[in-house]
């Protein structure tokens, strides 16, 4: 998986790099060896174009963290495993002990003591200075890149085994105990300041060193600071950050201090910015479980949700027994007869826990209603069954089957929850609620803090909502009468407050169930299924849930696979797979089972998905059912803007479509943005003026907060004048200030959006405002209470027009998707998205192929690929020679050519081990993702 040692270049391409996993191109120079900050020929000391980066650059780093001020942007990059802050706590912490090859011997001329030197870039700072040399007409950005080293003497006892770690020692104690010890120091110029070091602490020792030279050699050519940052990288990417974590852990003292659990929490907590593996978390989990008490881990747990996933499902575990369970029905369960065994097995299961991990295609709606039947065979009565699915419209189709059954979705159900216990709180969105607090809090350091996790949240930062769920969990009662006053809340709030208040929080009784179903688990938030864990937990639930982690698409709405992956690895859930797909056939299955192998996400399910037929494919049918276009371009977008027109009625309709409409079949396109959808689809509607072409791409729904910013930046303006001319003034303020109050304030749609919001306000409240004019005329309002009333009516009006325009927006898409749908169009367009859960007859995808490319990328062409019923036409385009993709296509049709010749061979009666070309030996047919014949 891909780890980005910063994040600078978000906002930017990704150029190639020396090593793309690790380093961004700021780092690396863009791929040039040497010529960036970060290569191989640097060397441990220091220079900077401004000296007093260097006394920045000796500080604590602890969390990667950016800061601009006067035209300087500071980076701040921790490397080592083990921050440190932590290590500075006191207690008995070891490291590693370095690999010989790594570590400069040091020669004492002892008899008891091996001594070395090593040094760990601990961490750096990357200071970008944009206001440099002007000469040029344009100021030229300098960057200096300073790392700071732990310097390390190590003292091992002579002809003892080398340990695999040595506990940190005061430099004063020099070697004396225990037999391997550690001496550290920080520093950022370890050419200049290691020998002055070593001296010191085999001073202290009583030792001295025999070979000056050999260090001086090491650090001016032995030492490699790429490779050892690179290699530092790596540990966050695997199993030994959880030794890491867990050695100091277990070097804690039994009762360790608040400053010690404090640098514990951090540490935890940052271990969010990196891909740590599942294992490693559940690793450290044991580790916090084993070395605290209950209320601690339940705290150090909180600090990251993976933990607090694995100590959700550490507790669930320990509640298994007391689950609820199906009786087993009296006699043997009527089950429709085209069930297969293993939709059979898992719909019909008795256990407490139940995971289905389903490929696509594979029935999970089938088995959800499948399964309702069953437990009411058992006994269980329809209103004791809910069921929570992703989208309102698969919730719909629930409740049309079985009105009886809960149906809702996850967020309907926090929703109602929480707004039984706060029924003041109006949803709304996090933009409304930071320029609420703005207002009514202005100088709040409380209300600050709240607001800086808001917005962390809202612009989707990693461990955002570790941070909002602590931070309300330290300040819940002021939290709570803040949202009271301001009258607003969430769905990232009422979830985080619905959960801390889980076990005291009142239920709504149509939420009640004792049976819980969940389908397309795998695009709920992390913090969902946090909370679902615990819910079936306080309610001694059965939990079925049903779900695809490689088809999880959601990650903008903080869906993560890994939440369902954890799970998965847990042990705790009893899994049945289904892999037997209704939908597509071999061919279609044999392509996208390529692309599966690749996903992350399949590591626990490794599923393969086989077809509900027993034709077998042959390297030409393949070829005729799924057919690969790849174009090589020199921009990706020119390709959309100026090629995709063109190339989708010159060749794709001709080759492909009007075959496909020939039989009287129903082709889809399914792309990834809308914009390429767009442009098919005005292709389409131009090749084929006389079909419907249904679009299943659903309508953004913006949410406005024009009249919050305006309230916050611009109120003065309007105190100014008369109550009767206030109105006026908050009408034409908003006119004027647009450019102000939102982003693309030069589109024409997005202003006369907002003229009409105005206008709309307007409309509906001049008859109440109007007369709190006569009341101040009269005087018997004041006008301050007049200014209050205006302004709270006009964050009312944003609040509400928000939450309508949301749920219009989402009955419209439902209708048109639906009418779409059921339409049975014979051309249709589609994002990926959009396509979720369908199936067609045929389908073209547009693919777009990059390299690398991202897991998340790779899950969406998934999707994409496992839609067609028939055929599939892939047109993909890249600036790649030899892409993937195509090498995947080939990998197809070489097996199956070979497998083609062995077949005919026996079919000949020749052994096919007697053919030269030796294919015989070894069916490699599995290797590729292809079924067995
Ligand atoms: N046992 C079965 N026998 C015959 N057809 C089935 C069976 N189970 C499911 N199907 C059919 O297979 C197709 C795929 O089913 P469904 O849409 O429920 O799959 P899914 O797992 O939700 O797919 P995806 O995850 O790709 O959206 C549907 O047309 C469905 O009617």
């Amino acid at each position: 998986m891909p780890l980005l040692l910063d994040d600078i270049d978000l906002t930017t391409p990704v150029a190639r790099t020396v090593d793309p996993k690790f380093f961004s191109s700021k780092l690396t120079g863009n791929g040039k060896h040497k010529t960036g900050l970060l290569h191989g020929a640097l060397r441990p000391t220091v220079s900077a174009n401004n000296s007093a980066y260097i006394a920045a650059a000796v500080d604590h780093v602890e969390t990667k963290s950016t800061s601009t001020q006067h035209g300087i942007t500071t980076v701040s990059l921790p490397f080592a495993p083990v921050l440190r802050a932590a290590l500075g706590t006191g207690g008995a912490f070891t490291l590693a002990t370095p690999d010989a090859r790594d570590r400069c011997a040091i020669t004492t001329g002892s008899s008891d003591w091996d001594v070395f030197f090593d040094m760990t870039p601990q961490a750096a700072k990357l200071f970008e200075d944009a206001n440099g040399d002007t000469s040029s007409g344009t100021p030229k950005t300098t960057r200096d890149f300073i790392v700071q080293y732990r310097m390390e003497l190590f003292f091992l006892r002579k002809g003892a085994a080398v340990p695999a770690r040595a506990r940190i020692a005061p430099a004063s104690a020099g070697r004396r105990s225990p037999d391997e010890t550690v001496v550290v120091s920080w520093d950022v110029d370890p050419l200049a300041n290691a020998r002055g070091f070593v001296t010191d602490a085999l001073g202290a020792a009583g030792l001295t060193d025999l070979d000056p030279d050999a260090l001086a050699d090491w650090l001016a050519n032995g030492f490699n600071i790429h490779d050892r940052i690179t290699r530092q990288a790596e540990i966050w990417d695997s199993e030994e950050i959880a030794d890491e974590i867990t050695a100091y852990i277990e070097a804690l003292p039994a009762d360790p201090s608040r400053t010690q659990l404090n640098a514990l929490a951090v540490q935890l907590r940052y271990l969010e910015t990196y891909n740590v593996p599942l294992e490693a978390y559940r690793t450290i989990h044991r580790a916090i479980e084993t070395g605290f008490d209950e209320a601690t881990a339940a705290a150090l747990s909180k600090q990251n949700l993976n933990l607090l996933m694995s100590h959700t499902l550490y507790h669930l575990e320990k509640m298994k027994p007391r689950l609820t369970t199906p009786a087993v029905p009296a006699g043997a369960p009527a089950m429709a007869a085209h069930l297969s065994v293993q939709q059979r097995a898992a719909l019909s299961s008795h256990e407490p826990l139940v995971m289905v991990q389903a490929g696509a295609g594979t029935g999970k709606s089938r088995v959800i209603l499948e399964r309702i039947k069953y437990l009411e065979q058992c006994g269980v009565d329809a209103s004791e069954v809910t069921v929570l699915s992703f989208t309102n419209a698969a919730a719909d189709h629930i409740t049309d089957k079985n009105p009886d059954v809960g149906s809702m979705t996850i967020a309907r159900m926090i929703n109602d929850i929480y707004q039984l216990n706060h029924p003041t709180h109006e949803l709304s969105s996090i933009d409304t609620i930071i320029n609420s607090i703005d207002i009514f809090y202005p100088r709040s350091t409380f209300a600050a803090g709240f607001r800086m996790r808001l917005l962390e949240v809202d612009q989707n930062k990693t461990g955002a909502m570790t941070a909002l769920n602590t931070f309300i969990e330290n300040h819940f009662d002021e939290v709570i009468a803040l949202l009271d006053t301001i009258g607003q809340t969430s769905l990232e709030l009422e979830i985080v407050i619905a959960y801390q208040r889980i076990d005291t929080m009142a239920e709504p009784a149509h939420v009640a169930c004792r049976y819980l179903i969940i389908d397309e688990v795998q695009d709920n938030s992390i913090f969902e299924f946090i909370y679902v864990l615990k819910y079936i937990s306080k309610h001694a639930q059965s939990l079925f849930i049903v779900g695809d982690a490689s088809q999880t698409l959601y990650e903008f709405r903080s869906a993560n696979p890994r939440a369902l992956n954890t799970l998965e690895g847990s042990g705790v859930f009893s899994t049945f797979k289904l892999t037997t797909n209704y939908r597509s056939n071999q061919e279609i299955l044999d392509f996208a089972n390529v692309v599966l192998g690749d996903l992350e996400t399949n590591q626990f399910a490794g599923i393969r998905l086989q077809a509900n037929s027993l034709a077998v494919p042959t390297a030409k049918s393949f070829q005729d059912t799924v057919a690969l276009d790849y174009r090589t371009v020199s921009r990706l977008n020119g390709f959309v803007n100026d090629e995709l027109h063109g190339i989708v009625s010159r060749t794709v309709c001709r080759e492909y479509v009007d075959t496909c409409l020939a039989r009287g079949e129903q082709v889809a396109f399914i792309a990834y943005s809308r914009r390429e959808v767009a442009v098919i689809q005005d292709a389409l509607e131009q090749h084929y003026p006389d079909k419907h072409v249904a679009n299943l791409v659903s309508e953004k729904v913006f949410a406005t907060d024009v009249f919050s910013k305006y309230i916050k930046f611009f109120w003065n303006d309007v105190l100014q004048v008369q109550p009767s001319n206030a109105s006026f003034v908050v009408a034409q303020g908003i006119k004027d200030n647009m450019d102000k109050l939102t982003k693309n304030a030069g589109n024409k749609k997005v202003a006369d959006a907002v003229l009409g919001m105005v206008s709309t306000w307007w409309t509906a409240n001049a008859r109440v405002i109007r007369g709190w004019e006569q009341l101040c005329l009269q005087g018997t309002l004041a006008h301050g209470d007049f200014f209050d009333r205006l302004r709270d009516n006009l964050l009312q009006f944003e609040i509400r027009h928000n939450a309508v325009r949301q749920s219009l927006t989402n009955q419209r898409n439902r209708e048109q998707k639906a009418k779409n749908t059921a339409s049975d169009a014979e051309l249709i367009v589609s994002t990926i998205h959009g396509a979720k859960g369908l199936e067609f007859d045929n389908v073209v995808v547009l693919h777009k192929e990059a390299a690398p490319m991202s897991q998340e990328a790779r899950r969406m062409f998934y999707v994409a690929f496992t839609r067609a019923k028939k055929s599939e036409y892939i047109l993909s385009y890249g600036t790649v020679k030899n892409p993937a993709i195509e090498s995947s296509h080939q990998r197809i049709i070489t097996l199956l050519t070979e497998r083609d010749k062995l077949a005919a061979a026996r079919a000949a009666g020749i052994d096919p081990d007697l053919l030269d070309d030796g294919t015989g030996e070894a069916d490699t047919s599995e290797d590729a993702g292809l079924a067995r014949v």
